[in-house]
C-alpha cells in the first residue's frame, strides 16, 4: 500500500518555515522519512530548504562509511548533508544515555546552525508500542502516552515524529520498492538490550493496539494539561522569588487540580520529574481540609489562611564552582561566569535580601518570603556574598543566570505544552514555541 504524503505530513505548519533539519541514521526508517519528507515538500512546500544529518557516534568503525553512504545518497536526491561527529571522551558507564544526549545535542546544533527550529526523527509506530510496553513493565502511569508527535528540544527547537503512525515494514517496501539498501544496526539483534527483547516479544497484532493506546493516553495527557493549565491561569501566582500561591479555592479535588500542584512542586523543588502521584493526590485532598506544613519531593508546602504556598525546601542546596559552560544549578538555575579565573560559586542566598516589596505587601507572610529568598542562588567569592545571582552586581562580574524549569526545560512533550505555557506565564517568562502541528489546541487558542 503506497504510503499517503499528505496524511503523514499535511498537518505540520511547514510552508512557512525557511529551513528543516532531518536525522538520518542510514537505518531504514529514517531513510524513508528523507524520502518521503522530500518528494511531499517537492509537492507542497518547495522554497523549505531541508539539511539531512547524521550523526557519527564515533562508537563503531563502520559509522564513517555509514554516514558517507547516506550523504552519497542525499546528493543523488538534492538534499544537502552533514555529518557531525561526537569528539570527546566517552563515558565508562552509561554510554548509550550519553550517545543519545550527545546526538540530540549535536541534531540541534545543526538545526542552530541553519536557523532551523524542527528537526524531523524516524520513530515508527512499532517503535512507539514498544516504548508503550517497556513504560508499562516498569508501572509507569503518565508514560504510557509513549513518545509525542512533537517534543520541544531545550526550549527552542522541535523534535516532530511524524512516523508514530507508520509500520516499520511498510517503510521497508518503500525503499525496496525504490530500490534503495538500508543499513541494519547489529544493536538492533543485541538481547542485552530490553528494547530488542520486548520487540522479539511482541506480536504482529499488538503493534498496532499499542499505539493506539498510546495515542487515547497522549490525548488524554494533553486535556489534563489543558485542565490544568486553566487551574493555574486562574489560581496561581508567584508574589515574590521562589514563591508560588496556590489559591485554596484550586484543590477542588479533580485530578486537573493535582496536576497542577504537581507541576508546582516540581517547579519549586527544581526536580526534572512530577512527585509521586498518590502521595500528591493524598496531599491535594489533605490541603482542601485545612492548615498544613508538609514536605515534598524537596518543595515545602505551607497552607495556610492566606493561600496555599510552596517553595524550595531549605535544605541539600547544592554549592557550585562556576565556570564559563553554563551549570544547572539546583535543577532551578543555569548560571554561567565569563571568566573562570574569579573563583566565583553559587549557592543559596540563606539570608534575608532585597525582597522588601514583596514583603511590604500584607497579604503576603513576609516570612515566607524570606525563607523562599534564603534558597534562592546568590554569588560568592569565598565566605563573602557578591550579589543576588541575577542582580546587577553579578551581571558587573560577567554572571549570566537565568531561571529554567528542569521538569519542561530539556525534554517537553506536546502534550504538556499548554501545561509549560500556563506555568510560564505565572514566573513571567517569555512563551515557548508554538507546536509545529497545525491541529494543536493551546491555551492561547
Ligand atoms: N546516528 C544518527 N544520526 C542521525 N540520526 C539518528 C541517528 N541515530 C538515530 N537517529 C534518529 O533518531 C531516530 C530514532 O533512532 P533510534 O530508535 O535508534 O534512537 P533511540 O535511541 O531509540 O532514540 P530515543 O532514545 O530518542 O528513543 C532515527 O530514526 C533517526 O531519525
Amino acid at each position: 500500500m503506497a504510503l499517503d504524503l499528505d496524511r503523514i505530513f499535511g498537518d505540520l505548519a511547514l510552508s512557512q518555515r525557511q529551513s528543516l533539519v532531518i536525522a538520518v541514521s542510514g537505518g531504514s526508517d529514517s531513510l524513508a522519512l528523507l524520502l518521503l519528507l522530500k518528494n511531499f515538500l517537492d509537492l507542497r512546500a518547495p522554497a523549505v530548504r531541508v539539511l539531512a544529518v547524521t550523526v557519527d557516534h564515533a562508537m563503531r568503525t563502520e559509522a564513517a562509511a555509514e554516514a558517507h553512504a547516506v550523504a552519497t545518497l542525499c546528493q543523488k536526491i538534492g538534499v544537502e548533508h552533514r555529518t557531525m561527529v561526537w569528539t570527546g571522551d566517552k563515558p565508562r558507564t552509561g554510554l548509550i544515555a550519553a550517545a543519545r544526549e550527545a546526538r540530540y545535542r549535536l541534531l540541534a546544533e545543526a538545526a542552530d546552525n541553519v536557523g532551523a527550529d524542527t528537526v524531523f526523527i524516524a520513530h515508527t509506530m512499532d517503535d512507539q508500542a514498544e516504548t508503550v510496553a517497556m513504560r508499562a513493565r516498569r508501572g509507569e502511569g503518565l508514560g504510557l502516552a509513549g513518545m509525542a508527535r512533537a517534543t520541544l528540544y531545550d526550549e527552542r527547537i522541535w523534535l516532530v515524529r511524524p512516523l508514530l503512525q507508520v509500520r516499520r515494514q511498510a517503510l521497508r517496501d518503500h525503499l525496496a520498492a525504490a530500490g534503495i539498501h538500508w543499513i541494519d544496526d547489529p544493536t538492533n539483534d543485541n538481547r542485552r538490550y530490553e528494547r530488542v527483547r520486548v520487540r522479539a516479544a511482541l506480536e504482529d497484532n499488538e503493534v498496532r493496539a499499542l499505539a493506539d493506546q498510546a495515542a487515547r493516553a497522549g490525548k488524554a495527557r494533553a486535556e489534563l494539561g489543558r485542565q490544568a493549565a486553566k487551574l493555574i491561569a486562574r489560581f496561581v501566582t508567584m508574589p515574590a522569588r521562589g514563591l508560588f500561591r496556590l489559591d485554596p479555592e484550586m484543590f477542588d479535588g479533580s485530578n486537573a487540580a493535582t496536576h497542577a500542584l504537581r507541576i508546582f512542586l516540581a517547579v519549586a523543588g527544581g526536580t526534572p520529574r512530577l512527585p509521586d502521584h498518590d502521595r500528591a493526590t493524598t496531599l491535594a485532598c489533605r490541603l482542601a481540609a485545612g492548615p498544613l506544613r508538609v514536605a515534598l519531593s524537596r518543595a515545602l508546602v505551607d497552607a495556610r489562611k492566606s493561600g496555599v504556598w510552596i517553595r524550595r525546601e531549605n535544605r541539600n542546596l547544592p554549592v557550585t564552582q562556576l565556570s564559563a559552560t553554563p551549570t544547572l544549578w539546583d535543577g532551578r538555575w543555569r548560571i554561567a561566569v565569563k571568566n573562570e579565573a574569579m573563583g566565583l560559586q553559587v549557592s543559596a542566598c540563606r539570608q534575608a535580601g532585597p525582597t522588601a516589596d514583596a514583603a511590604s505587601r500584607s497579604d503576603i507572610p513576609e516570612s515566607l518570603v524570606r525563607a523562599a529568598f534564603s534558597a534562592e542562588p546568590c554569588i560568592f567569592r569565598g565566605d563573602r556574598m557578591v550579589g543576588v545571582a541575577d542582580s546587577g552586581d553579578a551581571d558587573a562580574l560577567g554572571i549570566s543566570a537565568l531561571p529554567v524549569e528542569a521538569l519542561f526545560a530539556h525534554f517537553l512533550p506536546e502534550f504538556d505544552l499548554t501545561a509549560a505555557q500556563a506555568l510560564r506565564r505565572v514566573i513571567a517568562r517569555h512563551t515557548l514555541p508554538p507546536s509545529p502541528w497545525k491541529n494543536h489546541i493551546d491555551a492561547d487558542a
